[in-house]
């Protein structure tokens, strides 16, 4: 193995990359918090500022992805579509079968201009994880507890306030609403069968009432919806510790770009819509693992410079006080000091530790284990 991969892998490297990754985050949210008088003044300045402030974040992972573990990220897409990504509002729609394919999505967003401000339909539960949970809030994401009578007015009010946003923003929906496993995929086939639905073999049936939803909102809002389909090559299963560790993966996406105006807004013809959709998306997936390929051309749009610039800034910037405390620890001599810091440090890789696991499929919930109630819609 060459040096700089043997590198990598050091426990020390990874300690350092938490130890940015943990203070800038906290200096960020920080600074987000001082935003909030300037939401009463002017709102479209407080929403880009927040999304210049979210930038810094979400780019030192995409940074992590692209240059520490230079993982290539291949976009398959149509040449008529290209010209218009990044230069409207848009939802993408994506599989949810890998632990880092909303790190792959953020690079995408990243070569397209639209990191800052990209949104999400998430779970709740994440609104609580330090750092990029409370970077979410004051980007205005989209949160559901994935029950729809609590969630069907939280939601839609949410979507009604991104109607002014000022920057171009993609919105993520991961309709299969929880990452695949064999149980889920079982119990999700069981459900299309009861609704007579055809059977996937690659995706959970997807839950059709966050996009109809959605559609019917950001009608006029967004034009298109991006159904992406991503997929490893050589069977891989990318995780963000193997990317923490460096190591390369190859992510194929394939993108078509579907106008709004095509996408029907009653909703049982919606949902519809969006199962046709995911069926399409299986053959896809199968064509790829018989063939190692999406269909069309590759379109990869090239690296940008400022995901690692902006990295080097805070590396460089939380460098010093990081030498000057440690040299300061070892000059002091105390070993209570010592054994404070040495305890501070043991407390904040666990919580990096426990943040990491939130990507993790087998730490993942247990939403979709059951299969509920099923009306028959075909
Ligand atoms: C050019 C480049 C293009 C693209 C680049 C790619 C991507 C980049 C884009 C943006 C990046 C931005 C950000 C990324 C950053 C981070 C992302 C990280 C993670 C967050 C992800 C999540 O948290 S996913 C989980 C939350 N989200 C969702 O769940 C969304 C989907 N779900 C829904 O829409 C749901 O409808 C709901 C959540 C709104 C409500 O859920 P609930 O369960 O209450 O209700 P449903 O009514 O939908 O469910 C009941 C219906 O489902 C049937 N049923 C029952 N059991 C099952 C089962 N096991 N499987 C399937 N279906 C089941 C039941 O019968 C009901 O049927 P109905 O006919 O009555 O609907
Ligand atoms: C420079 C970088 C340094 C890296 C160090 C530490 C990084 C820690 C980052 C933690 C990021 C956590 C937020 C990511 C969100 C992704 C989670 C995700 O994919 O959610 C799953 C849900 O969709 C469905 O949940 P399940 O029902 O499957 O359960």
């Amino acid at each position: 193995m060459e040096l700089f991969g043997l590198f990598k892998m050091q426990f020390i490297c990874h300690l350092f990359i938490c130890y940015v990754f943990l203070v800038s985050g906290l200096i960020v949210n920080f600074l987000q918090l001082c935003t909030l008088p300037l939401w009463c003044i002017n709102k479209q300045l407080a929403r880009k500022v927040n999304c210049r402030l979210a930038y810094c974040v979400c780019s030192q992972m995409v940074a992590l992805l692209e240059w520490w573990s230079g993982t290539e990220c291949t976009l398959y897409t149509d040449p008529e579509s290209y010209p218009f990504y990044g230069k409207e509002n848009a939802i993408v729609i994506l599989n949810h079968n890998f632990e880092i394919d909303f790190l792959c999505g953020w690079t995408f967003c990243e070569r397209f201009g639209v990191l800052g401000s990209s949104k999400v339909l998430a779970k709740k539960e994440l609104a609580y994880v330090p750092i990029i949970g409370w970077m979410w809030y004051f980007l205005e994401m989209v949160f559901c507890k994935r029950k729809w009578e609590e969630d069907q007015k939280t939601v839609v009010q949410s979507l009604q306030q991104l109607k002014d946003y000022p920057e171009n923003f993609w919105f993520l929906l991961y309709c299969e609403g929880t990452r695949f496993t064999q149980k889920k995929h079982k119990i999700s086939m069981e459900v299309a069968e009861k609704k007579g639905l055809p059977k996937l073999k690659y995706h959970l049936l997807p839950r059709t009432k966050g996009f109809c939803v959605t559609v019917q909102h950001l009608r006029g809002t967004v034009t298109a919806v991006y159904d992406s389909t991503l997929n490893f090559r050589n069977n891989e299963i990318p995780t963000l510790l193997g990317v923490l560790n460096g190591k390369k993966y190859h992510a194929d996406l394939y993108v078509r770009r579907i106008p709004l105006d095509s996408i029907p807004d009653n909703e049982a013809e919606c949902a519809m819509w969006l199962h046709k959709l995911y069926q399409e998306k299986d053959e896809f997936q199968e064509k790829y693992n018989l063939t190692g390929r999406f269909p069309g051309p590759t379109l990869t749009p090239s690296f940008r410079p400022w995901a690692l610039l902006n990295w080097l800034f805070w590396i460089l910037l939380l460098l010093f006080p990081l030498c000057l405390l440690l040299l300061q620890l070892f000059q002091s001599g105390s070993t209570f000091i010592i054994f404070t810091t040495v305890v501070l440090c043991f407390a904040a890789s666990l919580g990096v530790r426990w943040m990491i696991g939130q990507t993790e499929i087998n730490k993942g919930s247990s939403y979709g284990n059951k299969g509920g109630q099923v009306n028959n819609i075909a």
